[in-house]
């Protein structure tokens, strides 16, 4: 089914009080209905408002009327059964996002694990231009909204027919810098009422928006928080990420110590290894000690291949011995080779792709 240019708002972006405002205040609606309502939505999973069948068929029209279920379209997959695979969907505007479901994997961000991880978008394109990554590289479009978020999620579950438990923020955009509709979507995934899913299984990932790391401390649950570094001093990180020109990195680790106050879980430094760039030993011994100095876990990426960049990732062996410069300061460290990497490269690709065969961006 297509999505109409000028869609109905979706109710995968109600919160419980927000669909009590509608059902009781503005329809008169009794409390329990709401509970109903929330358990199609959210528990069931319903695809249209004809299943809810123990609403009143007069609230089931209205509901029709103004509103839809999922706010996105399923467009096509990458991968296949057992791999990661790369889901791209469409939005009622006719941007695209990328969902990636990986599968079952050990010490996947510092836990062991058999969970199926979902890593979603938060944006279309990114403003933060970090010069490794395909997300940025036509800028940014717009924030995607709480129900686009909950969305991909719904859907991939849906597509894969397998339920996802651990959820990371590094598809394409940057979540904190689409702070209330993040929070809004954050309260619907672990909302007891929604998709019921665990704070401790939520990673943020962000380039390092200083302030924003502050206010996601202060939120009451525990959410995870990785750091794409990619960088230990200024002068490295300056010549890759230009949010690090906004936010140094003193500022970056004073917003970390704050949040580490306010938290329990354990922070991941994201580190990408580009050959010539950032893979000097001496920016390992002092990411090291940055580490240490938060108790943070660091993971080493391999450089996966962008079209229209040319850097390159460094040998197998010297991803090696920068690893083991870090772990041999007492830093938890992995060296991920990316699940991803050969279905298509960076997150970010797959819709730019899409875009430009639409005829909505120039080819690079
Ligand atoms: C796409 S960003 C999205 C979340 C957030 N904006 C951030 O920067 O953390 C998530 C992560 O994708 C990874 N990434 C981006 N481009 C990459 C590339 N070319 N190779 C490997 N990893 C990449 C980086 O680890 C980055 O930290
Ligand atoms: S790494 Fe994150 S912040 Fe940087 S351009 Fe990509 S999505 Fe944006």
């Amino acid at each position: 089914m297509s999505l109409k240019p000028q869609a109905l708002p979706s109710l995968l972006g109600y919160t419980a009080d927000d669909l009590t405002k509608l059902l009781k205040e503005e329809h008169g609606q009794p409390a329990y209905r709401v509970k109903q309502a929330l358990e199609w939505i959210y528990q069931h999973r319903a695809d249209s408002v004809d299943e809810m069948l123990n609403l009143p068929a007069a609230l089931r029209t209205t509901l029709k009327e103004n509103f839809r279920l999922s706010p996105v379209e399923f467009v096509r997959v990458q991968g296949s059964e057992d791999t990661t695979r790369k889901y791209l969907f469409k939005l009622h505007d006719g941007r695209y996002v990328e969902t990636v479901l990986i599968p079952a994997s050990p010490a996947l961000y510092g836990e062991k694990s058999d969970r199926h991880t979902a890593c979603v978008s938060s944006q279309v394109g990114c403003a933060y231009g970090c010069k490794f990554c395909a997300s940025g590289l036509d800028g940014f479009t717009r924030n995607l909204t709480a129900d686009e978020i909950v969305g991909q999620l719904m859907a991939v579950e849906k597509q894969a027919g397998r339920k996802i438990n651990n959820i990371v923020f590094m598809g394409m955009g940057e979540p904190l810098a689409n702070f209330k509709n993040l929070n809004k979507a954050l309260d619907i995934i672990t909302g007891h009422w929604g998709l019921n899913i665990g704070a401790r299984h939520i990673t943020i990932s962000t380039s390092g928006l200083a302030p924003m790391i502050k206010k996601l401390a202060d939120r009451p649950q525990q959410i995870r928080l990785a750091i794409s570094l990619h960088g230990a001093t200024n002068d490295t990180r300056d010549k890759i990420m230009p949010v690090n020109s906004k936010w140094q990195i003193e500022e970056l680790f004073d917003a970390l110590h704050y949040y580490k106050s306010k938290s329990k879980k354990r922070i991941t430094f994201e580190y990408i290894l580009i050959k010539g760039i950032n893979d000097d030993l001496e920016q390992a011994t002092i990411l090291a000690k940055r580490a240490k100095s938060l108790g943070a876990l660091v993971n080493l990426i391999p450089y996966n291949t962008v079209e229209g960049l040319e850097w390159v990732r460094p040998s197998e062996d010297h991803c090696y011995k920068f690893r083991d410069i870090v772990r041999n300061h007492g830093v938890t460290t992995t060296l991920r080779i990316e699940k991803g990497h050969d279905i298509d490269a960076a997150c970010g690709q797959l819709r730019l792709k899409q875009e430009t065969a639409d005829g909505k961006i120039e080819s690079k």
